[in-house]
């Protein structure tokens, strides 16, 4: 039951497709797999299960990340309605600094996205009462996390649902822009090593 796996076009930035085996009763899914992922080069250890449930369609969290020693890996998956899921690569020195990648992941497309160390993520609701549930490899250290604005025009991300309707924590309302922001260098931030 490998996953199949899709380069995005930045970096290490991949969308993943678990196999989904269906029968009368439902269906049954691998969503992560040490031994399939580490097959495909992928040797994460995940030390937090996050879910975080969002009531209204436009709502917008990011772009987060967090500061060496704390750097996360992150598998994203959605298993109640969809989001549209965003990578921003913050490594500076790095070819594709300030690019951005995104993808909607949605219980439908039984999708996932992995964020590697070194890309800041965010995400908006598509659909009311959608539930996300990410494994990330390092745990949550407040004193490391840090925001950048989701609408910093040097990063220029086309979010699919109007600036109007987002809802978003104040902490990310008021965060930096990427030129003011902390970041790191590129040799940090890698899956593959
Ligand atoms: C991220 C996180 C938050 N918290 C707490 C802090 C706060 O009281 C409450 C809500 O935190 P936040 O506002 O940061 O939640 P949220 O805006 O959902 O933050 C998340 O956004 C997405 C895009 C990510 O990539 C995640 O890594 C994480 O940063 O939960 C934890 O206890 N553990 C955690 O791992």
């Amino acid at each position: 039951m490998s996953p199949e796996v899709r380069a995005l076009g930045l970096d290490e930035v991949l969308e993943i497709l678990p196999q989904r085996i269906g029968d009368e009763r439902g269906f049954f899914s691998e969503t992560w797999s040490a031994v399939r992922f580490g097959e495909l080069g992928l040797a994460l250890t995940f030390v937090q299960d996050n879910h975080s449930y969002s009531a209204a369609k436009g709502v917008l969290r990011g772009l987060h990340y967090q500061l060496p020693p704390f750097m996360q890996n992150k598998l994203v998956r959605v298993v109640k309605g969809a989001v549209f899921d965003v990578a921003v690569d913050i490594r500076r020195g790095s070819p594709t600094f300030a690019k951005w990648v995104g993808v909607e992941i949605s219980a439908r497309k039984w999708n996932q996205l992995l964020i590697p160390k070194g890309f800041a993520h965010g995400f908006v609701t598509l659909e009311a009462d959608t539930e996300v549930i990410y494994k990330v490899t390092s745990p949550y250290s407040p004193a490391h996390d840090r925001s950048i604005r989701f609408d910093d025009p040097d990063i220029a991300i086309a979010w699919p649902v109007p600036s109007t309707e987002l809802q978003l924590s104040d902490k990310d309302r008021t965060a930096p822009l990427l030129r003011q922001a902390e970041v790191f260098g590129v040799a940090e931030g890698r899956v593959r090593r």
